[in-house]
């Protein structure tokens, strides 16, 4: 029996339906970005405001070396546009209506999960609708949803309620994914690819939201990531339709060439994390910058070899998640990228922080509206563990109007 390779798939002729008949099935093209949209919450502070708010709001100005510390790095963080300001559903009033997303020892996971059951959902769809404007076509013309958090975790799930806020038919196939950190924008896009491809005429809506108002907890001396956690983290949501096959009213940005994942060996601690009674504790180890700076280029010669691209990263045009300033220069060291390649993801992180999954569709969405979008290029999720998901675009001479 012949088997046909297709990416990292093997796909093998099935017995019972014609070949023919499963051709007529899928499509014909490769899966396009069709329309990308993003949403924030109002809520803004600036980063060189951040370590006073901070302090401030969880009532902890008497540890004075931890607030000096936080002060420390987000004036490093501030420095040469690595974070200028970042937005949260939480506000003040918020935290001080509910003293146990501040007091470490009482547990308040139910009170964030109330809270995040309206927020998430509501954010998934602000995104959404930008994406479904931008589109074209009506909502009740999207036949597959994937949706991805990690901010909270509910049945029905952000995809049922997503799909109510948007009007979208009752038939639409819903995939949730919960928990996959900050590579779920590029694990919802590599899964939105292959539903798009294996079924002819689907129009698949990917919308990705994080409320940082599960990880948000007061500083203690015990836990200095917390700090880091503090200093980087953002709110957002960012949404994606994905189709093959486009119709005149649709204008594709990019072509998924192909999508891809793989772990970094030895990593599983490194980017860990951990639902507690108070909220999502999550790890990030001082380790993460120096194992992608040495591990990022075999990962992307594994991915992009089989489609005969290697050695000349600078020839593609990058869409990286900004994890962090240092994680961005990682993967410029790594890659040996010259500066101006991931001028995107900088772009992302200063004017919003990491905001986990929805990131990489927000530095998609600066990269469509500069030069750079040229020929080929990568868009590169980090995740837990340290995971690591690439996806190959060929960029389209689209016109459109952004
Ligand atoms: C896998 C993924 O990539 C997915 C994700 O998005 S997960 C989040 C990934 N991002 C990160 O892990 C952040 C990477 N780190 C950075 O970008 C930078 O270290 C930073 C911007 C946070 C701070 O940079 P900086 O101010 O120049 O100084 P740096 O020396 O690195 O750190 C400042 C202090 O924080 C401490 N620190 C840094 N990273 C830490 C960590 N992960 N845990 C605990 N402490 C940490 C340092 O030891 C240092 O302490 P001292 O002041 O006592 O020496």
């Amino acid at each position: 029996m012949t088997s046909l390779l297709l990416g990292n798939q093997i796909a093998r002729p099935t017995v019972g339906l014609c070949s023919d008949r499963r051709r007529e099935l899928r499509a014909d093209g490769p899966a396009t970005v069709l329309a990308i949209g993003t949403a924030n919450p109002p809520n803004c502070v600036r980063q060189e405001e951040y370590a006073d708010y901070y302090f401030r709001v969880t009532k902890s100005e008497h540890l004075t070396s931890l607030k000096d510390k936080l002060k420390r790095i987000c004036k490093y963080l501030s420095h040469k546009s690595a974070i200028k300001k970042r937005y949260f559903h939480h506000t003040e009033e918020l935290l001080r209506g509910n003293p146990a997303f501040i007091d470490r020892s009482m547990p308040s996971l139910h009170e964030r999960q109330d809270i995040m059951a309206s927020v998430v959902p509501e954010l998934a769809a602000a995104a959404a609708v930008d994406a479904i404007a931008e589109w074209g076509r009506p909502a009740t013309e999207i036949t597959h949803l994937v949706v991805t958090t990690y901010s909270g975790a509910h049945m029905p799930g952000v995809d049922w309620l997503v799909a109510s806020l948007l009007g979208l038919r009752p038939t639409v196939h819903r995939t949730m994914l919960y928990m996959n950190g900050c590579s779920s924008g590029c694990a919802a896009l590599r899964l939105a690819k292959d539903m798009a491809e294996n079924n002819r005429g689907a129009r698949v809506l990917v919308a990705c939201a994080e409320v940082t108002l599960t990880l948000f907890r007061a500083p203690h001396e015990a836990h200095v990531d917390t700090l880091i956690l503090q200093s980087l983290f953002g709110d957002g949501a960012g949404a994606v339709i994905v189709g093959a096959d486009p119709v005149s009213v649709e204008e594709p940005d990019f072509e998924m060439l192909s999508a891809s994942q793989t772990m970094i060996p030895e990593s599983k601690h490194v980017a860990a994390g951990q639902l507690c009674e108070d909220g999502l504790h999550f790890h990030p180890s001082r380790e993460i910058p120096s194992l992608v700076r040495e591990n990022i280029e075999q990962c992307m010669v594994d991915a992009l070899s089989l489609l005969g691209i290697g050695g000349s990263w600078n020839d593609l045009f990058w869409a990286v998640h900004p994890g962090g300033r240092a994680v961005l220069d990682s993967v410029e060291a790594g890659l040996r990228l010259e500066p101006h390649k991931l001028e995107a993801s900088r772009r992302v992180l200063s004017e919003y922080g990491n905001m986990s999954g929805p990131s990489v569709i927000f530095v998609l969405d600066e990269l469509r509206r500069q030069q750079e979008r040229k020929g080929m290029g990568v868009i590169l999720g980090l995740g837990p563990g340290v995971s690591v998901e690439t996806i190959v675009l060929q960029a389209t001479d689209s016109q459109k109007k952004l």
